[in-house]
């Protein structure tokens, strides 16, 4: 049986590479502020994310941008519940709920979210145990200090040595709290504390981490590496280079990618599915 992830009675099939749509749901994100249109526009959005092809949805209502002004549980769930409530209501595909807080999880998943996903990779007090209590499967990703200045000035003696070695310690806490590895996913953390460097690092030896034994997911969609890469200086122009570096990720073992644009990314995903489904010449042809 391929693997797969049983995210609130919606199964994701991870026998081939799965596209996360990014729902954000922050006043700043659709409209001009109003919450009921906010909702509305984000549902609508999501919906759309579907039509495009994405196999699973990531809401999320706190921005993590470097500098952004933290957002209260109560502000982040009246952000995003109703958004997860109806898009579960429409449509048949998981919704992941992008959240670091114990609160929001819980509240998340029991109003239709069928995985979490952790930029701080269950650190913050109580999230272990909320995590562990939904059931649903969770994205631990690395991330270096914090959102307000991880990138100030990153520094590594060896990005992939720490980045692995704070993936094995999260992954054993997350089992030492009662969540089973088969509801376990990595995330090499693109841009959380990392330079450009860094990140190229990081997707070239991607392939290292696969030793863990759980799924990767990898996100880079329309980051400032890739303006740096490739000199677009606006998220939406990079476009291509997020289409390229997610299927440069998925060549290197990464099973979901997590991207704002979804059409594009499921027609590269299309070609490299048509290459491996070529069979590998016999030995003795
Ligand atoms: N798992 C995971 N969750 C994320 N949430 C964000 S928010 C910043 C942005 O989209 O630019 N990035 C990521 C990522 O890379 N991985």
């Amino acid at each position: 049986t391929s693997p797969q992830l049983d995210c609130a009675g919606r199964i994701l099939r991870l026998d081939r590479a799965r596209v996360m749509g990014i729902v954000n749901v922050t006043p700043d994100s659709f409209s001009d502020g109003g919450a009921h249109d906010t909702t509305e526009a984000a549902v609508a959005h999501g919906l759309k994310l579907v039509e495009e092809g994405a196999d699973l949805l990531d809401i999320g209502g706190e921005s993590t941008r470097p500098g952004a002004a933290p957002v209260s549980v109560e502000e982040e769930l009246r952000r995003v519940i109703p958004v997860i409530e109806q898009l579960a209501a429409r449509t048949q595909v998981p919704i992941s709920i992008d959240t670091f807080k114990p609160e929001v999880m819980r509240a998340a998943v029991a109003a239709g979210a069928g995985m979490i996903n952790d930029i701080y990779g269950l650190r913050q007090e109580g999230a272990l145990d909320a995590a562990a209590a939904t059931g649903v499967p969770v994205v631990l990703m690395h991330m270096q200090g914090e959102p307000g200045h991880m990138q100030a000035d990153p520094h590594y003696d060896d990005v992939v040595a720490e980045v692995h070695g704070f993936l094995v310690q999260r992954l054993f806490a997350a089992e030492m709290a009662g969540i089973a590895k088969k509801n376990l996913l990595i995330d090499l953390g693109f841009g959380f504390g990392k330079t450009t460097a860094h990140n190229m690092t990081l997707l070239a030896r991607s392939e290292r981490f696969l030793e863990l034994g759980v799924p990767m997911l990898a996100g880079l969609s329309r980051k400032r590496s890739l303006g740096e890469l490739t000199g677009r200086d606006t998220p939406s122009e990079r476009v291509a280079a997020s289409v390229a570096a997610h299927l440069i990720a998925v060549q290197r073992g990464a099973r979901i990618v997590r991207v704002h644009d979804v059409a594009a990314t499921v027609d590269a995903l299309k070609i490299w599915q048509a290459v491996e489904a070529v069979p590998t010449p016999r030995a003795d042809a």
